[in-house]
């Protein structure tokens, strides 16, 4: 890891400077972007190296120091098929809840939401797809099986005031069936938004998407759902997932989700790399004059990934974290 020089504060402030606002570009976006950082889970799942308890809390806690407003902190899956994630309720217990900031967990059943809830969750996930084959090795059951347990979780956390957030993989590509359709990724996105989650994150799992198909795709959801209630989660593995977010803002939606330094995969989904890297969505929000709360290209955000990059031996896949080491 490159060594920062000279006032970080001052590279930053000059950063910003050159980053003029094109005013005539931006009337079609949102106003505001809330940012969900899923690199405690999303990031870390993959690894292959049990990452130590303490580094997964200190991350999470720089990221809440970092100001991002929602902290995707674990799941509660099961150990034997993701070892990395057997350590949730540790994590969970062991972070600071800081006031304002949400910190959602991953539950594939009505067991881990039990988990999750008893570890103190205030806040849980449910993650299907539009991909047969891609649910069966995920979650090891059909779509249809999935929605039954998916509704049986939404139905107790309903009655216990807990939300629901819905993930819908493999929207712009599967690694086992290739092309999936629109219509596919609205009729599962409708179903898990009519069961109750509040928002529905649409998963380009494997980054194969580009903006065309992103745009097509959420077209066809936004019949289903409304665009309110959407996010798009983009991994890069081409080198897509900032154009394929900068499509779906120009589309209305609002909610983004990243991974500080670009970490990220699925272990059941071949050839998934990492996230699009917080700090680069950061970057290109602020130079659009979009408001994200109180996350900024900040010390704080810069320090956090490279923390976890340090812990696990990793060079940044931030563009703008490599660019400012330089600087
Ligand atoms: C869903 C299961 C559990 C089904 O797995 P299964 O083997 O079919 O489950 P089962 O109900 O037959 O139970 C088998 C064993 O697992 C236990 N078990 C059952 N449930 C749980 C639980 N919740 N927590 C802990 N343990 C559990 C259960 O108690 C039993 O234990 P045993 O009797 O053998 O000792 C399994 O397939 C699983 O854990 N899958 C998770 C896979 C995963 O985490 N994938 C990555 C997240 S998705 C993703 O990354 C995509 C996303 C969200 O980022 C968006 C995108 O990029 O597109």
């Amino acid at each position: 890891m490159a060594t920062m020089r000279g006032s970080l504060r001052q590279r930053l402030v000059g950063l910003a400077s050159v980053r003029a606002v094109s005013t005539s570009s931006v009337s079609t976006f949102p106003k505001r972007v809330k940012i969900v950082e899923v690199g405690p889970r999303d990031g870390l799942q993959n690894e292959k190296n049990i990452v130590p308890t303490p580094v997964k809390i200190r991350m999470i806690d720089m990221l809440s120091e970092a100001g991002l407003p929602v902290i995707e902190a674990t799941s509660f899956v099961s150990p034997k098929w993701v070892p990395q994630m057997a350590d949730h309720i540790e994590v969970l217990k062991g972070i600071q809840k800081f006031p304002g900031i949400n910190y959602p967990v991953l539950t594939p059943n009505f067991k881990g939401y039990q988990a999750a809830v008893a570890a103190g969750a205030k806040e849980v996930s449910i993650f299907g797809a539009a991909s047969e084959l891609f649910t069966r090795k995920n979650i090891n059951c059909s779509i249809d099986e999935s929605l039954q347990r998916f509704d049986q979780v939404l139905k107790a956390a309903q009655a216990a005031g807990i939300p629901v957030r819905g993930y819908v993989s493999c929207v712009l590509g599967c690694p086992y069936e290739g092309k999936i359709s629109p219509a596919k990724v609205a009729e599962v996105s409708k179903k898990m938004y009519s069961m109750g989650c509040y928002e529905i994150s649409l998963g380009d799992t494997i980054g194969v998407g580009t903006p065309g198909i992103m745009k097509d795709m959420l077209s066809a959801v936004m019949h289903e759902v409304p665009v309110s209630a959407l996010a798009v989660h983009c991994h890069d593995t081409y080198g897509q997932a900032l154009a394929n977010t900068l499509m779906a803002l120009q589309m209305g939606v609002s909610v983004v989700d990243s991974s500080v330094a670009g970490l990220g995969g699925c272990p059941y989904a071949q050839g998934a790399s990492g996230n699009l890297a917080t700090e680069d969505l950061v970057y290109m929000l602020e130079g659009l004059g979009i408001h994200t709360g109180s996350v900024r290209v900040s010390k704080k955000l810069l320090e956090a990934g490279a923390f976890i990059c340090q812990a696990l031996n990793r060079k940044t896949s931030s563009k703008v974290a490599q660019a400012t080491c330089k600087l």
